[in-house]
C-alpha cells in the first residue's frame, strides 16, 4: 500500500493505568536499572499525555486503580488479553509482578466481562497480539509456549505461535505491532529463523523495522487503522509508515523506557462481545 492509500480508524476502547506509584527499584528486564533515577513526576506527566492524545483520536479509555508497591501496573497491556468480552488475565513470571493479575481479575469481573485466570503463564497483550482474526502469540522469555493453546481455546482465535530470541525484546510487543488487521511491523532480528519465515510467509508486505527504531521501542506502537501513535525517537519507522499512508504521532514515554515499556504496554485494547 502507498501513501495514497485511503486508510479507515477504528475507534477503540482501551484500559490504562496511571503510572501513580512508577519507580523502578527491581529489575526483569535488561531496560531496567534500579542505581538509575526516575522521575514519577515526569512519568505522570508523559503518561498523561498519551492519555489525553487517545481521548483526542476519539477513543474511549477507561482506567483501573493503579496499586501502592506495583510499579510496573502502568503497563496495563501485560494485565489480560481481551476478545469478545472474554478476558484471559495475565499469570506474571516475575514474583515482582505478581499480585496486579487479582486487580485486573476483579475490575474485568466488576464490569461484566467473562473473566478466565490463566492456569499457565501468560503476560496478557505484552505477548498476545490480534491481526485481524488471527492470535499472534510471543513466547521465549515470558509467555509459557503451553500457554498458547490455552488461549486459543479461551479466546477462539487460531494462534501462531512466535519464538522471540533477544532478551531486549522480551515480549512480543516489543518487537512487533499490529497495523491494520492484515498489516504488521516487526523487527526480524528479534525472531528465531523459524518464526521470522513465519512471518515472512505470512506477511510478505511487512513493514521491516531498523535496529535504531526498535532500540527506541518504536514497535512499541498502537494503531486505529490510520494513526499510529509511537515513541518520538522512531523517526525512521515514522518514515516508514507514512509512505505506506499511515498518520503518525510521536510522543516521549522515555521516563516509562527506563522499566522497559512505551506506548502499547500501556493500552490494553478491551474487544467487546459482537453484539
Ligand atoms: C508491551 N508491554 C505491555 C510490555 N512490554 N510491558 C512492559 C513491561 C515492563 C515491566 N518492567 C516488565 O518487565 O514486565
Amino acid at each position: 500500500m502507498s501513501a495514497d492509500t485511503p486508510r479507515t480508524a477504528r475507534p477503540r476502547h482501551y484500559l490504562m493505568c496511571r503510572p501513580t506509584h512508577f519507580t523502578v527499584d527491581y529489575s526483569i528486564n535488561p531496560w531496567m536499572n534500579p542505581a538509575k533515577p526516575t522521575d514519577g513526576d515526569r512519568a505522570i506527566a508523559q503518561w498523561e499525555r498519551l492519555h489525553a492524545l487517545f481521548l483526542d483520536l476519539g477513543h474511549t479509555v477507561e482506567l483501573i486503580e493503579p496499586t501502592p508497591g506495583l510499579p510496573d501496573m502502568v503497563f496495563a497491556a501485560n494485565g489480560a488479553t481481551v476478545v469478545d468480552g472474554t478476558a484471559l488475565v495475565a499469570r506474571f513470571r516475575h514474583e515482582e509482578r505478581a499480585d496486579e493479575a487479582p486487580a485486573y481479575v476483579e475490575w474485568f469481573r466488576a464490569r461484566g466481562y467473562r473473566v478466565q485466570q490463566a492456569e499457565f503463564t501468560n503476560e496478557g497483550e505484552g505477548d498476545y497480539l490480534l491481526v485481524g482474526g488471527r492470535l499472534l502469540a510471543g513466547t521465549g522469555f515470558r509467555t509459557d509456549r503451553r500457554a498458547h493453546a490455552e488461549a486459543e481455546r479461551v479466546l477462539g482465535r487460531p494462534v501462531v505461535t512466535l519464538e522471540l530470541v533477544d532478551p531486549r525484546y522480551y515480549h512480543l510487543d516489543t518487537a512487533l505491532s499490529v497495523l491494520s488487521d492484515t498489516e504488521i511491523m516487526y523487527y526480524p532480528a528479534a525472531f528465531s529463523p523459524a518464526s521470522l519465515k513465519t512471518l515472512q510467509e505470512l506477511y510478505p508486505d511487512a513493514v521491516l523495522a531498523s535496529a535504531e527504531d526498535a532500540a527506541v521501542f518504536g514497535l512499541n506502537a498502537v494503531s486505529d487503522g490510520r494513526r499510529v501513535v509511537l515513541p518520538e525517537a522512531a523517526v525512521g519507522l515514522a518514515g516508514q509508515l507514512r509512505a505506506r499512508g499511515f498518520e503518525t504521532i510521536a510522543i516521549d514515554l522515555t521516563e516509562l523506557l527506563k522499566a522497559g515499556g512505551s506506548v502499547k504496554c500501556c493500552t490494553l485494547e478491551l474487544r467487546a462481545a459482537a453484539e
